[in-house]
């Protein structure tokens, strides 16, 4: 059996750290798409370099042409620009808006058969744009966010309980910006609900909200640290995860970008959810019950993303 075919459009920070992962892990063979004179094919080469030593089996090739991402299997988004110290995501909408334009168009004529996994930040706005444009089925679109902020969240978690980041659970819901929702009730340690470990004294009520606002300001703490571009190696491994989910059939229960339409009372946004991840794509939307204040924070976050999906329909006509 041929192997599996991976397209990633867009060939910078993410996209570079996706091509090596993917090809560590022999998850296929690997595109590298860019606008970008050079750099596409440059990473391809060095990344197949590395096989060798790695003793990896992967054929990477670096392109400028969508010709080539023709019959992907997956294709992972990643095209555009990242943000930079005193920025906020929303304030790359309107040039991402134009590359989504681009790409989508690219995906519908060259891989529409694709499982698409988008990166490019304001993320909820972007997985919905690119959807339109492309044209593809709304579940095999979606977007990488709650991974990765969940996956902050384990972390800083695992830090404070001084236990294996394996043990801890997490899901963080809603759109990818200030008003993220981290669901405290629906993360644990080994099974044990952090409200329950707050009342058994292995932290406070206090220490929590700060953990919730540091997952919150997760990606501006990076951003401010580099100073020249966003996170890039957990957004890669996080994406990874979801798309060996797609590849391998392993139906992960992943919080995920999804379209969301006639669940957690919406009517046709992407915003991140629980989902399961098979080879149908997102195959189910977990409509999970929310408590009074956590649909509250659930319903902020998704008014904001609403506000970034109008700003859409006012740039681009055909998105109206
Ligand atoms: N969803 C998330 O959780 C998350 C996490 C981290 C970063 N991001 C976002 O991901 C995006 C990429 O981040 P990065 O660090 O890889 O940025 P980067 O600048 O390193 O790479 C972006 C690449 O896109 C290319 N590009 C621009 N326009 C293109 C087009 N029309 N077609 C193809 N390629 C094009 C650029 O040449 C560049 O190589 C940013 O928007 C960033 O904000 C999202
Ligand atoms: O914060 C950013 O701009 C990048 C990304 O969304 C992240 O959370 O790391």
């Amino acid at each position: 059996m041929a192997r599996p075919k991976i397209a990633l459009i867009g060939a910078g920070q993410i996209g570079g750290t996706l091509a090596h992962l993917a090809a560590m892990k022999e998850l296929g063979d690997v595109v590298l798409f860019d606008i970008s004179e050079g750099t596409p094919e440059g990473k391809a080469l060095d990344i197949a370099e590395s096989g060798p030593s790695e003793g990896f089996d992967a054929r990477l090739k670096g392109t400028s042409d969508y010709a080539d991402i023709a019959g992907a299997d997956v294709c992972i988004v990643t095209a555009g620009v990242p943000r930079k110290p005193g920025m906020s995501r929303d304030d790359l909408l309107g040039i991402n808006l134009k590359v989504m334009k681009a790409v989508g168009e690219g995906i519908r004529e060259n891989a529409p058969d694709a499982f698409v996994i988008c990166i490019t930040n304001p993320l909820d706005a972007m997985v919905w744009a690119l959807q339109k444009f492309s044209g593809l089925p709304t579940e095999k679109v979606c977007g990488m966010a709650g991974v990765l902020d969940s996956a902050r969240f384990r972390h800083f978690l695992s830090l404070e309980f001084d236990v294996s980041m394996k043990d801890v659970t997490a899901f963080v819901l809603g759109g990818h910006g200030d008003t993220m929702v981290p669901l405290t009730r629906y993360s644990t340690v080994a099974g044990i609900p952090l409200p329950d470990l707050v009342k058994m004294g292995w932290t406070s009520q206090e220490k929590l909200d700060a953990i919730v606002q540091r997952t919150r300001d997760g990606g501006a703490e990076i951003v401010g640290l580099l100073k020249t571009g966003s996170a890039f190696y957990a957004p890669a491994t996080s994406a990874i995860e979801m798309a060996e989910s797609y590849l391998k059939d392993q139906k992960r229960l992943l919080p995920c970008a999804a379209y969301c339409d006639g669940v957690f009372g919406l009517d046709g946004f992407y915003v991140g959810v629980p989902t399961v991840i098979g080879a149908g794509g997102v195959e189910r939307i977990v409509d999970i019950k929310l408590t009074k204040d956590e649909q509250a924070m659930f319903d902020n976050s998704v008014a904001a993303v609403k506000g970034l999906v109008e700003a859409c329909k006012g740039i681009d006509d055909s998105l109206a």
